[in-house]
């Protein structure tokens, strides 16, 4: 089977961890220090369900409330993470703006979405509990995940679960194309 090109951005407010996450990912490695993104992209190829994947990942610049939802994020993008920190309330609540800006943008009814809440590592300083992460995604339809960046917990699973979800939402549509009226 000849591999699938699949783009996928990773975004949330300032230092949630979207870039750690990307390169706990892509080069297996944790950096403590922190660089505020503006954007980097990187490539991964990887495999799922036997299908490989030349994987497109988009480290986007952290967001807040009064952000415009950059368009460049609205196209060509087949999935998105989006990541809150455990340790923040802020993000949390910033996450779920994004999340309202994406689907005006994309003006789809579903996007394939994995919500992760990242830092768990950090359980002492914990502001939002895992019920209400998952609350937040079952009202999306989306794919709930917690995660540690640092300790590298389920950090391939939240990118493996988002190929999963494009593919299921790919299927969909295209069940509905081949769909006709006699
Ligand atoms: N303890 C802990 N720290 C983390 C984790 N993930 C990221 N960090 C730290 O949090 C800070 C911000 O991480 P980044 O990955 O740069 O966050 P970001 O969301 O890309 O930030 P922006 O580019 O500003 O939007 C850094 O100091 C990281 O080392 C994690 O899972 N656990």
């Amino acid at each position: 089977m000849p591999s699938k090109q699949r783009k996928i951005a990773v975004m949330g407010y300032r230092s949630v961890g979207k870039s750690s996450l990307s390169i706990q990912f892509v080069e297996g490695q944790f950096v403590d220090s922190y660089d505020p993104t503006i954007e980097n992209t990187f490539t991964k190829s990887t495999r799922v369900n036997s299908q490989d994947y030349e994987l497109k990942l988009v480290d986007t610049a952290g967001q807040d409330e009064y952000s415009i939802f950059p368009s460049q994020y609205s196209i060509d993008v087949h999935g998105y993470v989006l990541v809150y920190s455990i340790t923040s309330t802020k993000s949390f609540e910033v996450i779920k703006i994004i999340y309202d800006k994406l689907l005006d943008i994309t003006g789809k009814v579903h996007v394939p979405i994995v919500l992760v809440g990242n830092k768990t590592d950090l359980h002492m300083e914990r502001m939002i509990s895992a019920e209400e992460g998952r609350k937040l995604a079952e009202d999306w339809n989306a794919t709930f995940l917690e995660a540690s960046a640092k300790q590298n917990t389920s950090v391939s699973d939240i990118f493996h679960t988002l190929l999963m979800e494009i593919e299921k939402a790919d299927t969909k549509t295209n069940e509905k194309s081949n769909c006709s009226i006699s």
